[in-house]
């Protein structure tokens, strides 16, 4: 037999491939300068595994249009079996009818232009509760601590219709569990030695971890099936209402279980507390570092809102606020709260540019090095906003030298809800508050680090003083 055709990569150490280059806080920044040697399609051994690293876009488009189909697949990793119910959520789930019938069904009850009209509400109240939580404070808030309660309290009234009265334990619960899936498992590398797994520990925490999501979420959701009788119109019910309902009536092809309904959960929780909340972070650190910047987006947003007669925030005012989602925009490149997206695993053989890719090789589409490429972005190593003025570039999947929600099949079915979040929390920051960094800090010394995790977060977190300039109305919709 004539050997494959692999695209280039870097030497193969024994044993552990080229998984030297991983370990950094940031391995989307190595394989991007890897890709810079190698090319935008490498391949890489880790451990075990024969991985392909994409780093442009017109390779990109290869695995998530092109060859959309085999490379829907995800790769069995540590992570989602433990804390995906061993792979029945929807971002771990095997491509096929189940995975298809949930992502259906939570883009139906999340994510449509009627469900985002029927809970604007829930959205608009949390902002402005949290806004008026930080207007009695003059000492140093932690941003992301705060921006992170917000979008949790947001999806949890949008998919049990109330908040819990464990909030704190769970949202305590959902953090731990993402900062234990965070980045690369060793044991992801190894999957044939299943013992390397469990000699880190991460195994047992993860399972600590999900005794403890489980039972509050079991509690929640034994609450809602004594409700179940009681909800009379479609409208009125919500996520969980309605998984248990398919649970019940039997209404996928396959039966649904209270663990299946779980770990969906679980997916639409982390999905919709961590992302939104580190990009209004990313945004608000650039903007306090370029003034001229936040003065312009405050500007906007004042003059929308001075022009109301009533001075709150609602998402009717949204697509008035055009810098402002310029900058949304530019951190989505600049900042992308997940930089190599969601791994993939071929399904079947392929070749891409002439190079063969076998059925079960594990894919990574470095969207960081995307967006660094001077062939799709012009200066892209600056943050500049303005940028987006001209740009017709979509972040749905469309244009693929942007895709911070990835692209194709498995593709984010938050979207919506998730700019939804970002565009709202940081429009009423720059309306209600003027902010400064604590005292004795200096702009130049604000720490720019990312830590690469199940999402790709300011490794310090940024803490700013704010300055109340218009009080906070609180008024029930
Ligand atoms: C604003 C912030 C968000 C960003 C930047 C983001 C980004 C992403 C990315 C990059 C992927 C992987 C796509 C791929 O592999 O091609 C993904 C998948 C996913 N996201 Fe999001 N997301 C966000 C918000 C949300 C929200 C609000 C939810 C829940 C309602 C959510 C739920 C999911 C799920 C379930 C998947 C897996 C989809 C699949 O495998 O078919 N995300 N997201």
């Amino acid at each position: 037999r004539r050997p494959l055709l692999l695209p280039p990569g870097p030497p193969k150490l024994p044993f552990i491939g080229n998984m030297n280059h991983l370990l950094h806080p940031a391995p989307h920044h190595v394989l991007h300068n890897l890709a810079t040697i190698y090319g935008p399609i490498m391949h890489l051994k880790l451990g075990f595994v024969s991985t392909i690293v994409v780093s442009s876009a017109e390779a990109a488009k290869q695995i998530m249009k092109t060859h959309d189909t085999i490379f829907s697949n995800r790769p069995k990793l540590v992570a989602p079996k433990i804390l995906g119910y061993n792979y029945t959520d929807i971002a771990f789930a095997p491509y096929g009818s189940y995975w298809r019938q949930l992502k259906k069904t939570c883009i139906l009850e999340l994510s449509t232009t009627k469900r985002m009209g029927s809970t604007r509400f829930i959205r608009e109240e949390e902002v402005t509760r949290l806004a008026q939580s930080i207007s009695v404070s003059s000492e140093p808030i932690n941003l992301a601590e705060r921006l992170f309660a917000l979008n949790h309290n947001i999806i949890t009234r949008i998919t049990f219709g109330d908040k819990f009265d464990d909030e704190l334990r769970f949202r305590l619960a959902i953090r731990e569990g993402t900062v234990l899936a965070a980045g690369f498992q060793i044991g992801d590398f190894f999957p044939s030695l299943g013992f390397i797994a469990k000699l880190t520990g991460m195994n047992a925490r993860m399972e600590e971890c999900l005794v403890e999501l489980s039972s509050i979420m079991d509690k929640n959701i034994q609450q809602h099936m004594h409700m179940e009788h009681k909800i009379e119109k479609p409208q009125d019910e919500h996520l969980v209402d309605v998984l248990l309902r398919l649970k019940d009536n039997g209404g996928l092809d396959e039966p649904l279980t209270t663990d299946n309904i779980k770990s969906v959960l679980l997916d639409v929780f982390t999905g919709a507390s961590e992302n939104s909340s580190n990009i209004v972070e990313w945004a608000m650190t650039e903007m306090i570092r370029n003034p001229s910047m936040m003065e312009k987006a405050q500007a906007e947003v004042r003059k929308v809102i001075g022009e109301k007669a009533k001075p709150t925030i609602q998402e009717t005012d949204l697509p008035k606020l055009h810098y402002m989602k310029m900058v949304i925009k530019e951190t989505l490149r600049f900042h992308p709260p997940v930089p190599l997206l969601l791994p993939r695993e071929s399904m079947d053989r392929c070749t891409i540019n002439g190079y063969e890719i076998p059925s079960k090789t594990r894919v990574f589409i470095n969207y960081w090095a995307i967006t660094r490429d001077p062939a799709s972005w012009k200066d892209p190593n600056v943050f500049d906003p303005e940028r987006f003025q001209d740009e017709t570039k979509d972040y749905r999947g469309h244009d693929f030298e942007y895709i911070p929600f990835g692209a194709g099949r498995r593709v984010c079915p938050g979207i919506s809800l998730g700019m939804a979040n970002t565009e709202l929390s940081l429009a009423s920051l720059l309306y209600h508050f003027d902010w400064e960094l604590p005292e004795g800090e200096k702009v130049e010394d604000l720490d720019m680090k990312e830590t690469f995790g199940m999402t790709c977060y300011k490794s310090c977190s940024l803490r700013l003083v704010p300055r109340l300039r218009f009080p906070v109305e609180f008024s029930m919709t």
